[in-house]
């Protein structure tokens, strides 16, 4: 960081300890007097501290307010009589409000009062770090609030207003608060009523299923307004300039988890307050040229779709049915025939196996968009030259126990490190994982990998792939002469249920696509990546050193400015 200006420099009070605190474009510092000489070096994070010397960035201040003398109590109790006097001789103070690292990218709130005598100083310090926070232009100033009371554990209105209303208006955000009456509620609000207008983003409270009616509504909304017509899946899309911030109170919450590192309300509503930005892919799902859905983060055919189809009839248990419809599928251990095509991303995209995980400010997700634009048409053209439109485009026929399309990596609390660990949130991919046939016990070993450290790619029935596209056709058994048997009901291992002859019902010769947790109604499918899409109120997950700031001595070695 190029050494800065001091816009401000005093010398305040902080718990009855005089500290001197100083104030440049990016940093808000401060270090007790008496005990200078003693600390003097060491690397200091944002928001935390050295022994006694402390430094916040300026972006990650949540707000400044004049401090009333009553307000400051827990700090004056601990020694009352030091305190009354210390309160006569500096009855002036001012709080400033940080967001502070926790453990596991969790953040919080913390505050710092700074004394005065003077009512001036205090007015002034307030004053010019409002300046410096209405500079942040990123910064949303109104929001329009949805929240379902009935996801996850039916905690999400609570959730709202006891932890992060507060925090909104404590940074000044005024919010809209629609609390859904309905499914698609939400959705509706925004395709055709919301005046989109009056707001600089839309918070979700609620979990994917929530997310993806809020998806749903804006992505629709910005096509309409801009004569974009979904049903066309080569259309070029119109991203959306509001940002969705996700405030998690759903059952899986993984969009969440994936682009934040936790499921916490408090974290997720500091991250819209300090208005982080963090684009998204979205991938439109067509069945013969109709639009279907949008998905952001797991496309699943098989036991993804099946756990979710059996998980729907068992709602009232709330986030515990994915276990036991979990645990059911796996134990029926059914197979899908059909063929999956798609279309490789370049080689430069990286691989889902080279363990290069998306973090804050990935550089693979950062590729100029001129340059992504080129490599895209190239896989354009590739896909064009070729008569029948398919040159680069490679086609799987096979037994699948599941297809699994992650466009991010899939992080939540059942699976820290997710379905594809080293898949991107903004790169214009998805990663196709194809899991074959094979026994429960091998099946068993593949789901067991998702919880710990070994790679769940390195079995010889599971393959993976980056691609931009994709498409998937169930086998078609109609078609199927008796020359030709079925060898469903696709129960593999011990109980060969349905005989050759057997005319095998739809439902159970295939499964359904869980798009982000909703139940797609075709199994056929065409698939296409949307690079970046949408923007969330989030960074990213953030690697444990990457909140390091340098040492705010900087701050100490320019002179100061005169006050
Ligand atoms: C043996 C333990 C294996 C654990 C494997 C866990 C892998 C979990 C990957 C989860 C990816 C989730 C992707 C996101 C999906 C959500 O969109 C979607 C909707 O979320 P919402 O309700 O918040 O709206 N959620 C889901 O579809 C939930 C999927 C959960 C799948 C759980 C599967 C559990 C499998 C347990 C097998 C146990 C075998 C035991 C044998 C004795
Ligand atoms: N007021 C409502 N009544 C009933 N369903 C709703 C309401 N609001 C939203 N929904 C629907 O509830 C479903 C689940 O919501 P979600 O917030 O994702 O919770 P969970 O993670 O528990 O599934 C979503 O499909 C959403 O469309
Ligand atoms: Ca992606």
């Amino acid at each position: 960081m190029e050494e800065q200006a001091r816009l401000l420099s005093s010398m305040l009070f902080n718990k009855h300890r005089q500290v001197e605190v100083a104030l440049n474009r990016s940093v808000l510092a401060w270090k007790e007097m008496e005990r200078r000489r003693k600390r003097s070096s060491g690397v200091i994070s944002n928001s935390a501290e050295t022994a006694h010397s402390h430094a916040v960035q300026v972006c990650e201040i949540v707000a400044v307010l004049d401090t009333k003398e009553d307000q400051d109590n827990a700090e004056t109790r601990r020694s009352q009589k030091k305190a009354k006097q210390h309160s006569q001789l500096y009855p002036h103070a001012f709080t400033v409000s940080y967001v502070r690292r926790t453990r596991r990218h969790q953040w919080r709130c913390s505050d710092v009062t700074f004394h005065s005598a003077s009512e001036g100083l205090c007015e002034r310090w307030i004053q010019v770090i409002n300046e410096q926070l209405s500079l942040i232009a990123s910064r949303p100033k109104s929001l329009l609030v949805y929240i379902n009371p009935f996801g996850g554990k039916q905690r999400g209105r609570r959730i709202y207003e006891q932890k992060v209303a507060p925090l909104f208006g404590r940074a000044g955000i005024s919010a809209d608060v629609i609390v859904t009456e309905r499914a698609n509620h939400a959705r509706d609000h925004l395709k055709t009523e919301a005046n989109l207008d009056k707001y600089d983003g839309v918070v979700c409270v609620g979990g994917d299923g929530m997310f993806s009616e809020i998806l749903h509504g804006l992505v629709t909304r910005f096509q309409t307004d801009n004569g974009v017509d979904q049903n066309q899946p080569d259309a070029e899309m119109v991203p959306c300039s509001l940002r969705i911030g996700i405030i998690p109170a759903g059952s899986t919450d993984c969009i969440c988890f994936a682009t934040v590192g936790t499921n916490d309300p408090v974290t997720s509503a500091l991250h819209i307050i300090v208005g982080d930005s963090q684009p998204m892919d979205v991938c439109s799902v067509h069945h013969d040229d109709i639009f279907l859905r949008y998905s952001v983060s797991l496309l699943g055919y098989g036991f993804y779709g099946d756990v979710l189809t059996d998980s729907e009839r068992k709602r009232w248990l709330g986030p515990a049915r994915y276990d036991l419809s979990g645990v059911k599928t796996f134990l029926s251990h059914n197979y899908y025939e059909g063929t999956i095509s798609f279309l490789p991303a370049e080689n430069n995209m990286g691989d889902p196996r080279d363990k290069l995980q998306c973090r804050s400010g990935c550089g693979i997700c950062q590729h100029e968009p001129s340059s992504t634009g080129t490599q895209w048409e190239m896989s354009e053209e590739k896909e064009k030259s070729d008569k029948g439109g398919s040159s680069g485009w490679s086609a799987i026929r096979g037994k699948f126990i599941a297809i699994n399309a992650a466009s991010m990596s899939c992080a939540c609390p059942r699976s820290p490190k997710g379905l594809s660990p080293s898949a991107h949130l903004a790169d214009g991919t998805t990663d196709l994982i194809l899991v074959r046939k094979c026994s429960r016990l091998d099946f068993l070993r593949h789901l067991v990998r998702h919880t710990n450290k070994e790679d769940q790619f390195d079995h010889s029935f599971v393959e993976v792939h980056r691609v931009r596209k994709f498409r998937f056709q169930p086998r078609h058994h109609e078609l199927v002469s008796l020359e030709d048997p079925i060898e469903s009901p696709k129960k593999t291992g011990f109980s060969p249920i349905c005989s050759a002859q057997t005319t095998c019902n739809y439902s159970t010769c295939h499964s359904s696509w869980s798009c982000d947790g909703e139940i797609l109604p075709n199994a056929a499918i065409q698939v296409s990546v949307q690079c970046q899409l949408i923007r969330l109120f989030a960074r990213g997950i953030e690697e444990q050193q990457q909140c390091l700031l340098e040492d705010p001595c900087t701050l100490w070695a320019v002179e100061p400015s005169t006050h």
